[in-house]
């Protein structure tokens, strides 16, 4: 705890994770380092993410609710309309349902930071007389052009070939989230996007996992439309500022890390000359691009270290497992420990918000293949803003084929643009480092926040 709040009475926020690996990730450390400013922190999962984690010991309180699936999470629902209008249905009341737990047992709380994924843990928190405030997981960039639809100045299913919106460089159709321009596909996720903005008026802060810097732009222009604190990147401490001990990983895997072999497996390999393979939690391929990657990645020639989750094993063609000497498969491994070590030299990632916020504070240049969702938006940043990586084309078939990966990875660890692509992502985090120094742009925002909740009328009355 940091002297100044020592004297004050200790505020409580409670915080609601969408049950998803990149949004469990962020929202920890969001709230880790909350605490570590005197802040008592309840995280709150669904009854299903909290049983299946692994998780090592933690400081923070963890409660959950019932999301509507007890025995299986989000990927079990038969669409992903069937899983939220389900979760629409059951969290509201079994939210209200453990806070009025908390209160019976004495306990009192100021806040409640949900993810803005569920807009209706805003109104739950306004009916107990306590801060709202929702937590965006995704870029400012992603927002603000959900935002513009919500508002109806983007119209869906889009169809200009380009768009311009305020603090956005100019961006084509396919550098939209995909939920705005692949007509009718995740009806459910679509609406979820654009509804994230349905009640902010009523928020008390809204929070982003980026930093002020790299976003620089689209941070003033929201900042005038709302009260935006950017808390990001929400990076283990050890691994960016330092300034927590012991906070040297996120500690919550929803599937089953391979740590020891991954580390020992990198550690005699030389410096730069491993390639880093991820599309993160949720990424399904098809069995032709599972096919071409592998053999991408074999004949790009560099050791490589690929992650493919338990469920996507079987795609990987048999004898490849058997043939490729110089690259490892793994199931899940500590991804920031990995993309820390000095023996990778690049990222072959689908752009997720996380993985592209990690990319960034720990100096990483990128080979981007993304998928869907935000993740194109992710890329054109990477390539045209940040200038820190490559995007790798797919076909007129939508495949990202074989030589096409090669060469991005060639490009990326051979040539002088490669180099500068290196020096850019040290550049980038540097910065990232610097937002959470004391009085950095990141740093100043949980200040201000802690400020609001040490003020705040709630925290002495339980209140129904
Ligand atoms: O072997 C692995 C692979 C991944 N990770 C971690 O898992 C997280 C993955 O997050 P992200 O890169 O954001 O990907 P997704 O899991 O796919 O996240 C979903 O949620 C994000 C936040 O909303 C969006 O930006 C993505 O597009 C969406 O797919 C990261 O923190 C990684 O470090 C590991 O620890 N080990």
């Amino acid at each position: 705890m940091e002297d100044h709040d020592k004297k004050q009475r200790q505020p409580h926020c409670l915080v609601l994770a969408y049950p998803t690996q990149g949004h469990i990730n962020p929202m920890l450390q969001f709230s880790k380092r909350l605490q570590h400013k005197g802040v008592r922190v309840t995280v709150i999962f669904s009854h299903f993410a909290l049983k299946t984690i692994h998780k090592k010991s933690t400081s923070i309180a963890l409660e959950s609710i019932s999301d509507g699936f007890d025995d299986g999470g989000v990927t079990s629902a038969e669409s992903d309309k069937a899983y939220l209008d389900r979760f629409w249905q059951t969290g509201p009341r079994t939210l209200t349902e453990l806070l009025e737990k908390l209160i019976n047992s004495g306990n009192t709380f100021d806040c409640l930071v949900y993810d803005s994924f569920l807009p209706w843990a805003l109104d739950v928190a306004k009916r107990f007389g306590v801060l709202g405030a929702p937590f965006f997981t995704q870029s400012l960039a992603v927002n603000t052009i959900y935002y513009h639809t919500h508002k109806g100045n983007l119209k869906l299913p889009f169809t200009e070939s380009e768009v311009s919106l305020p603090g956005l460089p100019t961006l084509s159709c396919c550098d939209l989230p995909s939920f705005l321009y692949v007509k009718g596909a995740y009806p459910g996720f679509t609406g979820m996007v654009v509804n994230q903005f349905s009640n902010i008026e009523k928020a008390d802060f809204v929070l982003c996992n980026t930093f002020y810097e790299l976003e620089q732009e689209v941070a003033d222009w929201q900042g005038k439309i709302f009260p935006l604190r950017t808390i990001g990147p929400t990076i283990p401490s050890m691994l960016l500022d330092k300034r927590i001990q012991d906070d040297n990983d996120y500690g919550f895997d929803l599937f089953k890390p391979n740590n020891d072999d991954c580390m020992k497996w990198l550690s005699d390999k030389p410096r730069g000359s491993v390639v880093y393979v991820s599309l993160g939690s949720l990424v399904v391929l098809d069995t032709e691009q599972t096919e071409e990657m592998a053999w991408g990645l074999r004949d790009s020639g560099y050791y490589f270290l690929w992650v493919v989750r338990e469920t996507e094993l079987e795609k990987v063609p048999k004898d490849f497992l058997e043939s490729s000497e110089k690259g490892f498969v793994v199931t899940w491994c500590p991804q920031i420990q990995v993309l820390e070590h000095e023996a990778v030299g690049c990222f072959v990632t689908h752009c997720g918000w996380n993985s592209t916020l990690e990319a960034i504070s720990l100096g990483v240049p990128v080979v981007g293949m993304p998928q869907w969702t935000d993740q194109s938006t992710d890329a054109k940043y990477i390539v045209d803003v940040w200038k820190m990586g490559v995007k790798v084309e797919a076909d007129p078939k939508g495949i990202v084929r074989r030589e096409s990966l090669k060469q991005c990875i060639k490009e990326v660890m051979e040539t002088e643009r490669g180099k500068e692509m290196k020096r850019n992502a040290n550049k980038w985090k540097d910065l990232a480092k610097r937002a959470f120094e004391e009085g950095g742009s990141s740093d100043k925002c949980f200040e201000d926040l802690v400020k609001h909740l040490v003020t705040s009328p709630n925290a002495q009355v339980p209140r129904k």
